[in-house]
């Protein structure tokens, strides 16, 4: 499907939701509605703008966004900022060191300067490199998310975490660096895959699980709905899954301790994610991986059955994944002893005491593991 420019025409009053600044650094929004993109140069100029001369900017976009790209850079450069695209290959293809360096030396090219701004557009992948470059380049510049997957607006792009792979493992490579401002457009889902609009999917139920089971509500109601865009609670859900994660974030950027829920099923989903070299969609792998940390939960008699099995229900209703190859697990464990939450030999996952109710379950007895991964294996 070709990509749905998106218009620079006047907007219906977006949603705005705040992210709190922790840590030193900046509050923000995140804006969700159609048509945003007008929002930008007051997101350039930032706070402290004198109206003077208008710098440099970095259109960072993936290669299936290319007319997408061009036309945020055309616009900006009519609107007097010495614009440049900068295009990077498209899902995790970008998120590795010799795409960051490529992004680097245009930036070095073009003169950048600490006062000139980095716009990631397009999904997870290109939000995180995205950030990641702003986050390292000059040792931090300011940087804006636009988000063109339901994943990336739900999760990718709001609360600063940055970063690329490396063949290690994922996300191994990065920092703590928030945008200035996030602008989801709706409009851009349309042109989405549907199994890209389906892995997002994984995101929103997350957030429902740990958080918000309103969420999981809505989707039950209609499944089949909720698999697209034109469903009819697409903009509730985004919502509601970004207000989740804001105020997550808001209270603990450098995940020092309640930012860690947001890892739910992550632990297994990343040593997947590396296993299958990244080809596998992130939303795919987070699927498997909260169906195993259910009956991780289950199995550490921590999970009513209940809402263990209610896991299994939701996500395979939208279509998203529930197991994976059985042979791999030595591999699998091997991975996950260098998960973020891991400590010296401890291993950490987020399981669940109840609906919303996200804990961390320590050093779990390798049987109860290898017992809640034969649940997921196929
Ligand atoms: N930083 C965070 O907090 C955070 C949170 C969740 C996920 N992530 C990361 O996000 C990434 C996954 O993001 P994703 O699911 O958005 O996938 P993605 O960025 O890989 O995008 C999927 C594909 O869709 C294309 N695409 C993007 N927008 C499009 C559009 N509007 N129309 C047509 N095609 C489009 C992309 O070019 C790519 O080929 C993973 O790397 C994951 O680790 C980061
Ligand atoms: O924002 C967070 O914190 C998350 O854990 C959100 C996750 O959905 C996301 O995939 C994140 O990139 C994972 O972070 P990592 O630190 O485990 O790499
Ligand atoms: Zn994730």
């Amino acid at each position: 499907m070709s990509e749905n420019t998106q218009s620079w025409s006047a907007s219906a009053t977006p949603t705005r939701i705040p992210v709190g600044g922790t840590a030193g650094t900046a509050a923000y929004d995140v804006l969700v509605g159609h048509q945003l993109l007008g929002e930008l140069p007051g997101l350039i100029d930032g706070p402290a703008a004198a109206g003077g001369e208008r710098g440099r900017v970095a259109v960072v976009h993936p290669e299936a966004l290319a007319g997408t790209g061009e036309a945020i850079r055309e616009d900006l450069a009519e609107q007097g900022y010495q614009a440049i695209a900068v295009q990077v290959p498209n899902a995790e293809e970008a998120k590795t060191a010799e795409v960051a360096a490529y992004c680097w030396k245009a930036l070095g090219q073009s003169g950048f300067t600490r006062s000139d701004v980095i716009i990631g557009v397009g999904g997870g992948a290109t939000t995180d490199l995205a950030g990641f470059v702003a986050a390292t380049w000059l040792r931090g510049v300011r940087w804006i998310a636009v988000p063109t997957t339901l994943l990336g607006m739900v999760d990718a792009a709001v609360g600063g975490k940055t970063g690329i792979n490396t063949a290690e493992g994922k996300n191994l490579v990065g920092s703590f660096h928030p945008p200035a401002g996030v602008l989801c457009d709706l409009t851009a889902l349309e042109s989405l895959p549907v199994h890209d609009y389906v892995s997002g999917l994984a995101e929103v139920i997350k957030a429902g699980f740990i958080a918000d089971p309103a969420i999981l509500g809505l989707i039950e109601a209609d499944p089949q709905a909720a698999r697209t865009p034109q469903g009819p609670h697409t903009a509730e859900l985004v919502e509601r899954a970004i207000r989740v994660k804001a105020e997550v974030v808001s209270s603990d950027l450098k995940e020092s301790g309640l930012r860690e829920i947001l890892n739910y099923g992550h632990t297994l989903a990343h040593a997947i994610e590396k296993n299958e070299r990244y080809t596998w969609r992130h939303g795919a792998a987070v699927s498997v991986g909260m169906a195993f940390a259910a009956e991780l939960g289950r199995l550490a008699g921590r999970l009513d059955d209940a809402t263990a099995d209610r896991h299994r229900a939701v996500l395979e209703s939208v279509g998203l994944p529930l197991t994976y190859r059985g042979d791999q697990w030595p591999r699998l464990l091997e991975t996950m002893k260098v998960d973020k939450k891991s400590r010296g030999d401890r291993l950490r996952f987020i399981v669940l005491d109840g609906l919303a109710r996200p804990a961390v379950l320590e050093s779990p007895d390798p049987a109860v593991l290898l017992a809640a991964y034969g649940e997921v294996s196929a």
